[in-house]
């Protein structure tokens, strides 16, 4: 299995701010796009991956989107559009949910009110975590886990204080080049690596 995690810092949890931010400050259409690199490929969609997009602009808890390839069922398109609705509803459905709570929104689409570190917590038990950082290992050398997940921000960096809890979980560092790249990108080449291997 393959899991993705994107920490979208600036990313409201309301679903009309969610949207009203694409292509503003808050950058939302970056989910969309994690979205459809995880998920998608041409006509069909990948095997055994998993995304989960955490949104943490709130005033009470951060909502944590999965997505699992295997059990979604007409998802509607790839186009932005539909992608940036999907996440829309699941932000809908998550409303006056309490901490640490979990809804199905859909066939493959579920929200829980869970935060990025118990998130990774609970995926330490069973993955073995990936952090996509400049200063990581060239992903050329890196020997990869079965179960694989790597972790993304947007264009907020990750806190400082995310690093010794990250560390405290046996997360790798991984580097992509010399380029500073858009996680959607990232996932791109992992993937391909992983397809390639
Ligand atoms: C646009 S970047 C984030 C930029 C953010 N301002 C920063 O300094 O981290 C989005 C994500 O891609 C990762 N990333 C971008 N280029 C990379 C590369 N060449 N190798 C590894 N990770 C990369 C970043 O670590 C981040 O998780």
């Amino acid at each position: 299995m393959r899991a993705f995690v994107l920490r979208a810092r600036a990313a409201p949890v309301d679903s009309k701010l969610f949207l009203a931010g694409i292509g503003q400050e808050a950058h939302t259409e970056i989910l969309a796009h994690v979205l459809m690199n995880t998920i998608f490929v041409a006509q069909s969609y990948r095997d055994d991956v998993v995304v989960y997009l955490v949104l943490e602009s709130t005033n009470d808890f951060s909502r944590t989107i999965c997505f699992t390839s295997n059990e979604l069922r007409n998802i509607g398109g790839f186009h932005e559009q539909n992608l940036t609705a999907k996440i829309a509803k699941a932000l809908d459905a998550s409303k006056g949910m309490t901490k640490e709570q979990s809804r199905d929104v859909e066939p493959g689409i579920n929200v829980r009110t869970v935060s990025f570190e118990k998130l990774v917590q609970e995926l330490a038990e069973d993955y073995q975590l990936y952090m996509l950082e400049k200063k990581g290992t060239p992903v050329r050398e890196v020997e990869f886990a079965h179960n694989a997940c790597f972790l993304l921000t947007d264009h907020i960096p990750m806190p400082k204080k995310s690093f010794n809890s990250l560390k405290r979980l046996g997360t790798q560092h991984i580097n992509l080049g010399p380029k500073m790249l858009f996680a959607s990108q990232c996932i791109v080449l992992i993937h391909n690596e992983l397809d390639m291997r």
